[in-house]
Order: structure tokens, then C-alpha cells, then sequence
């Protein structure tokens, strides 16, 4: 990057979160991404350049060997001219949604991270004006705690994102409950996959977006979005699926593109393509806890319709969705047995606050580091070491449960197979395509008594007003069928 000639007038606004903010350079594959912080919660230069050299520091050393090369694009720290930064900053405000403006882009320390587009990836040598399509989607945690420390019954039926969607609707964050459920794109299961994307299509939230030639063209930002428009999608959509162009318009028309794209997807998400180290994933977690999560509405009219539940996972080892299952499944005791260890470790910086830097509580996140993440036992010998392992070990799991995945499809020829490029067919067309993984910060150290009382909140929640709806439909439905028998009775 040529510091010296930075233009803010060559980047756009493309897209962000509750941390950072991206922009994208209208020519080349590059994206910048800043830090944002609330009004007045300024960090020190200083400061921002460590924690962006972290970011990067984890992704090289620990994501990297979790994950696979392929798949973590880890980026680089630049220094920008302040004066570039403040333009940019002006420039791109009044595209930014409202429900992000709470926290400002760090416009102060002029430092960033570089990145690849990955929505504009390239996957295969085509010439620079060639189409191209990507998905992001987040999805995630794809497990039921199976930790005995779970106190509430409830957590080990039904997922942590069936659960939180009931708050989140009553917080007014989104509109309506999403039918997906992060169980069912994990299975493995390509029945239950095309439910879950479907059913992501159908209530994006932020949990899956669309991009074509590298602007957003579908997903939402807040509830006050507008309802998504699936024939406006189909209208994208039908150059890259059919070429030819030999399908009408309309809801037969609508339907054949978002199938072609729901089993293109789920292709790619079962694809092994990682020709990483044959080091990587040395977790080996087996499947534990529950198949299913008994809000998930495939599961559930599965029972009501006498079948047996869906076979235990069935994600190939070398996909993207297996290995961040695995780094997720770090998260061994659940956040209410990691509590008392993150207060053990609390209580001892609190009598020896000098060893923060040892136990590499703020990094550096390096091959030490990685190394202490490879010890899954779960016998806690009351020591502050077993304890600090754990609490990284969560904090690890945190970052893949809210990681997202980027697809990147771009269409080939008929004939082109040379590159040893991974190639997706679909019915009338074939592409050539990428897979990333985005959003791999380390969740901080100071988020676990918030994540603990969100996790009481997000159950208590769901006890409260869900399973009592469902209780008293139970019992009136109980009641109908006693009413029922006396009928009987009396007949
Ligand atoms: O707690 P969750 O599951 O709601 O996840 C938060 C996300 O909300 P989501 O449920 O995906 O809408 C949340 O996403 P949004 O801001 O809602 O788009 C953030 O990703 C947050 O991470 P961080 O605090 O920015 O590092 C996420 O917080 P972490 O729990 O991952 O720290
Ligand atoms: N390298 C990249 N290439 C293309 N787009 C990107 C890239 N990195 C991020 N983005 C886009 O910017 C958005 C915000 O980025 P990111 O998820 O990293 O923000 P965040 O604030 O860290 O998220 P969160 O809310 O999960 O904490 C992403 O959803 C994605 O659409």
C-alpha cells in the first residue's frame, strides 16, 4: 500500500459490525478495516496498533493451524496518513446504518488492517470484468452444550440461537424468528442444510449477505430493513445459474434460481478443498451433546411426523463448518463451569497483577500460546493454570461462534479444469470457487461475566415466555382430549 498516495475518493463504504468497519478500494481486491470504540472510550496509538497486530498475531498462529491456511487470510498492519483517514471518515458516513453509529471508526491512530476483498476474491485466472458472486453467512454456534455443569435442563434441548432469537425479537433487534437453526447447516445432512439456508434466505438478519461483483445486493442491517425480496434476488441471481437465459420469469422462475444457489452452497459447505498442513485440526473433539435442537423447525415437524431424528453429523473432515465445529467445541465446560475458573484467575491477578503479562492474558498470542489450547482435559486439579487454560480455551470457542464464512463463486467455462481449482456445478452452469473465514478476532478476556449473565438472560427468557406458551398449549390440548374421552365415555 502506497501510504503517500492514499486517495479517499478510490474507496468505498462496504460494511460493518460491532467492532470494526470496512472499506473497500473501487479497483483493486482490497479492503482496509479500522477499529471503532465508543464516543469518549479512545484508545492510545499505541494501544491500537497492538490490538490490531494481535488480530493478526492469532490468525497466523492459532487460527491458521485450527482451520487451514486456505482458509484464514490473516492481513497486515498499515499506518495511513491521518489526513486520509479523517476524509474517508466524513466521506462514508451517511451510508453507515443508524444502529451502528453508536461507536465511532478510529480515526486517531491512522492505523488499520489490510485485507483481501473476499467478496471479489479470485478463484480462478479469468479476466478481471468476469462476474462474481459470494455469500457470507454466520452461523454460528452449531452445538448443544453437553458440559454437566449445565444447570438449566433447557440448554441441553434447544441451541443457543433458537433461544437467543425470542429476546432478540422482544428487544425489538429483529423483526421476526428465523426458522434457522445452526444445528441443521452443521449436520451434514443435505436435507437439513438446504433448510437452514433456505430459512436464512428467508430471515437474513446478520447472519448471511450477499454480494455480486463485491456490493451488497441482499441481507439486511436492522429490523427496520425492508422485507426481503426473494425476485429481486432470483433477478441477480439468473446470469450466474442460467446462462442461457432459457427460464422464464416468475415464481417457478424465482424458486429455480434460490434452489440452484441453496444446493450450490451446500455443496461448497460439504467440499474439503483445505490442501493445508497435514498439522491442522489436532483437536479430534468427537460429536457430542444432542443431534438435534428441538426448536429447529425441520426437527420438530420431523417428530411430528413419527420419524426418527437425523443421523449424527455428517460433515467431511476437511470442510470449513467441521473445523470451526471442532474450535467451537474448545468451549468444553460451557460458560457456567468456566465462570468459577474465570474467577479463579480473576482472584489471582487481583493478589499478583504483574502476571497478567505471563499468563498472556493480552497476548502475545503466539506458538506458546496455541500450544496451551491443545490440552482438552476437563479434571480440574484446582490450579490457576488448569483454570487459565479453560478461560482461553472459551475465548477461542467465542471467536468461532461468531466467525462468518465467506463463499466466493465465480462462473467457469465448460471445459476449464487446469487450474486444479475447485469447481461446483450446478444444473446449468459451473464455478469456480473460494471459501474464507472472516472475523477471527480473539474475544477479550473481560467478556466472560457479561457473556455469563447474557447466557441466564437468553434462558430465562426462553423458559419463561416460550415454554410456558408451550405448556399451556400442552394442557389445553391435553384438556380437549380428556373432553374428548368423556364424550366418548358418555357415547
Ligand atoms: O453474544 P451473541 O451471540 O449475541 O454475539 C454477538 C453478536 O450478535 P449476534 O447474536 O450474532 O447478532 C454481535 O453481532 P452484531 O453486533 O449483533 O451484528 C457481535 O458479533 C458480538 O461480538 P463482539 O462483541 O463485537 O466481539 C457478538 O458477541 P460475542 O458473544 O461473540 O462476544
Ligand atoms: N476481508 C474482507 N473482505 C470483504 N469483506 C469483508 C472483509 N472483512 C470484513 N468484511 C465485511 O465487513 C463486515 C464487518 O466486518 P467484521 O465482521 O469483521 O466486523 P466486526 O465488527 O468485527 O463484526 P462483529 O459484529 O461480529 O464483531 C463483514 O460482515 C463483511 O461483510
Amino acid at each position: 500500500m502506497e501510504e503517500g498516495k492514499m486517495d479517499e475518493n478510490e474507496w468505498g463504504y462496504h460494511g460493518e459490525g460491532n467492532k470494526s468497519l470496512v472499506v473497500a478500494h473501487a479497483q483493486r481486491c482490497v479492503v482496509l478495516r479500522f477499529l471503532k470504540f465508543p464516543p469518549n472510550r479512545k484508545k492510545t496509538s499505541e494501544e491500537i496498533f497492538q490490538h490490531l497486530q494481535n488480530i493478526v498475531d492469532f490468525g497466523k498462529n492459532v487460527m491458521k493451524e485450527f482451520l487451514g491456511e486456505n482458509y484464514v487470510h490473516c492481513g497486515e498492519v498499515v499506518q495511513l496518513p491521518l489526513e486520509f483517514v479523517k476524509q474517508l471518515c466524513l466521506k462514508i458516513q451517511s451510508e453507515r446504518p443508524e444502529s451502528r453509529c453508536d461507536k465511532d471508526l478510529d480515526t486517531l491512530s491512522g492505523y488499520a488492517m489490510c485485507l483481501p476483498n473476499l467478496t471479489r476474491l479470485q478463484t480462478y485466472r479469468f479476466a478481471e470484468h468476469r462476474p462474481i458472486l459470494c455469500v457470507e453467512i454466520k452461523p454460528k454456534c452449531g452445538f448443544i452444550p453437553f458440559s454437566s455443569d449445565v444447570t438449566h435442563e433447557m440448554k441441553h434441548k434447544v441451541c443457543r440461537y433458537c433461544m437467543h432469537q425470542h429476546l432478540k425479537v422482544a428487544t425489538g433487534k429483529w423483526r421476526q424468528i428465523s426458522r434457522y437453526c445452526p444445528l441443521d447447516l452443521y449436520s451434514g445432512n443435505k436435507q437439513r442444510m438446504h433448510f437452514a439456508l433456505k430459512s436464512l434466505l428467508q430471515e437474513a438478519q446478520n447472519n448471511l449477505k450477499i454480494f455480486k461483483n463485491g456490493e451488497l445486493i441482499y441481507g439486511c442491517k436492522d429490523a427496520r430493513s425492508p422485507v426481503a425480496d426473494w425476485s429481486e434476488l432470483a433477478h441477480h441471481l439468473k446470469p450466474f445459474f442460467f446462462p442461457s437465459n432459457g427460464l422464464a420469469s416468475g415464481p417457478h422462475c424465482t424458486r429455480a434460481v434460490i434452489r440452484e444457489l441453496v444446493h450450490v452452497i451446500t455443496r461448497v459447505l460439504l467440499s474439503g478443498s483445505d490442501k493445508g498442513r497435514a498439522g491442522t485440526l489436532r483437536l479430534g473433539l468427537g460429536p457430542q451433546g444432542p443431534r438435534v435442537c428441538e426448536a429447529s423447525p425441520f426437527s420438530r415437524s420431523l417428530r411430528c411426523q413419527g420419524k426418527n431424528t437425523p443421523e449424527r453429523s455428517g460433515l467431511p473432515k476437511g470442510c470449513l463448518l467441521y473445523k470451526t465445529l471442532q474450535v467451537q467445541m474448545l468451549d468444553l465446560l460451557d460458560i457456567e463451569g468456566l465462570y468459577p475458573l474465570y474467577n479463579r484467575v480473576e482472584r489471582y491477578l487481583e493478589e499478583f497483577p504483574e502476571e497478567r503479562k505471563t499468563l498472556q492474558i493480552d497476548g502475545p498470542y503466539d506458538e506458546a500460546f496455541y500450544q496451551k489450547l491443545l490440552d482438552l482435559s476437563t479434571e480440574d486439579d484446582g490450579t490457576v493454570a488448569f483454570a487459565l487454560t479453560k478461560v482461553q480455551q472459551y475465548r477461542v470457542a467465542m471467536t468461532a461462534k461468531d466467525c462468518s464464512i465467506m463463499i466466493a463463486l465465480s462462473p467457469c467455462l465448460q471445459d476449464a479444469s487446469s487450474d486444479q481449482r475447485p469447481v461446483v456445478p450446478s444444473s446449468r452452469s459451473r464455478f469456480a470457487f473460494s471459501v474464507s473465514v472472516l472475523d477471527l478476532d480473539l474475544k477479550p478476556y473481560e467478556s466472560i461475566p457479561h457473556q455469563y449473565k447474557l447466557d441466564g438472560k437468553i434462558v430465562n427468557y426462553y423458559s419463561k415466555t416460550v415454554c410456558a406458551k408451550d405448556n399451556a398449549m400442552m394442557s389445553t390440548r391435553f384438556k380437549e382430549s380428556e373432553d374428548c374421552t368423556l364424550v366418548l365415555h358418555k357415547v
